[in-house]
């Protein structure tokens, strides 16, 4: 049974629903992340689970109980927010003691937890420091052991490492991954960064205008888009829409006008819905148009209308009858604008959305 459970849930601000009919169920001990693009309503998500918020319609279940009415303070949440909300004032042991003092826990069993929850994020012996005296990593850290530290039921992080430079923002995600599977603690990780995402979670559910468009394991998601709008979001940047389809044993034929393509079928039968082919930049190549493709797969004639570097690969933009196509493709000797080039993509990596 899932942990959590939303049930038909509307959400609407001055009149205009931001959520409507919106479904989502979480199984106790994952990471679920809401991924999607600014005002989608990862967030209004988030606060109607945390509490914050009303919703007009609709139920939210947590532990098989309706907690729809349950006020913020009776909900045994975490939360980690962007701005890492500390109090200025106090000292970090300060900052984390916060939430047992309120709960007026013993002294010697709050020193005990503090300790503890520094040492998980790696932070033992900078119980004394204010946090202006702290990084920016090393602030998250105590926010994220702050909301640790209650032994929350949930734990909720927005955009939590936004505010963080690149490499913190790699090193930290790891630390919450490894910090969630070690407690076993039900996440629930609002980005709309899609590595961040992928990289973290045991489900991804890609927003799309108040609805989730598509709610899977990253992998599936990341080869098997169920829709266009997921298909663009996460960077298949290539698309031609088929006029016919034909069942061909393993394969799936396709065609526009007198041109003929072919798609993998995905291996456990389902999706390739749709008439729609959807190809990553990454998953094409160019060859001279002198030679012959050497494999057996999809192609399609072209000329090099643009070339960049992008210092690992070059990014060509191709002109072809059927449109435009980006194609990153690793070479030492690229091909220069005009050359007339064939483009060459492998059965499985047409992947066909509605
Ligand atoms: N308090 C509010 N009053 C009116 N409209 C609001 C309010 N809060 C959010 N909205 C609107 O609701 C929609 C969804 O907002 P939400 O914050 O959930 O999006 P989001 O996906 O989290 O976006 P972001 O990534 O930019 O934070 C947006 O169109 C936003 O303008």
């Amino acid at each position: 049974m899932a942990l959590i459970s939303l049930e038909q849930v509307s959400v609407a601000y001055d009149n205009r629903f931001i959520l409507e009919d919106f479904n989502l169920q979480i199984e106790k001990g994952k990471l679920l992340s809401l991924l999607g693009p600014s005002g989608c309503g990862k967030t209004t998500t988030l606060r109607l689970i945390a509490g914050f918020l009303n919703a007009e319609q609709g139920k939210f279940m947590f532990g098989g109980k309706d907690y729809t009415n349950v006020p913020v303070n009776k909900r045994n949440f975490g939360f980690v927010f962007q701005s890492y909300a500390l109090f200025p004032h106090m000292s970090v042991y300060d900052n984390v003691a916060f939430g047992l003092r309120l709960r007026k826990m013993k002294e010697a069993e709050v020193k005990q937890r503090v300790t503890r929850m520094l040492e998980i994020v790696s932070l033992g012996g900078f119980e004394k420091r204010l946090p202006k005296a702290l990084s920016g990593g090393q602030r998250q850290r105590v926010a994220i052991a702050r909301a640790l530290v209650i032994e929350p039921d949930l734990l909720l992080f927005d955009e939590p490492l936004s505010n963080l430079d690149a490499n913190l923002r790699v090193n930290m995600r790891v630390e919450i991954r490894r910090i969630q599977q070690e407690l076993g603690i039900t996440t629930v990780y609002v980005s709309h960064d899609q590595e961040e995402c992928f990289s973290i979670s045991d489900q991804v559910a890609v927003m799309n205008s108040g609805k989730i468009e598509q709610l899977a394991h990253p992998t599936t998601i990341f080869k098997y888009p169920a829709s266009e709008y997921v298909a663009r979001f996460i960077g298949f940047g290539n698309f031609i829409a088929f006029e016919s389809r034909s069942d061909a044993g393993e394969d799936i034929e396709l065609s526009r006008g007198a041109l003929k393509f072919l798609a993998a079928k995905r291996p456990n039968g389902a999706g390739n819905l749709g008439m729609l082919g959807a190809i990553r930049p990454d998953d094409l190549q160019l060859w001279p148009s002198t030679q012959e493709a050497p494999l057996s797969g999809n192609t399609l004639s072209g000329r090099v209308q643009v070339s960049t570097y992008l210092g690992r690969s070059y990014q060509y933009e191709v002109e072809t009858e059927l449109g435009v196509f980006t194609v990153n493709q690793e070479m030492d000797v690229p091909f220069a604008q005009g050359e007339q080039v064939t483009i060459y993509f492998p059965k499985d990596k047409l992947v066909l959305v509605q």
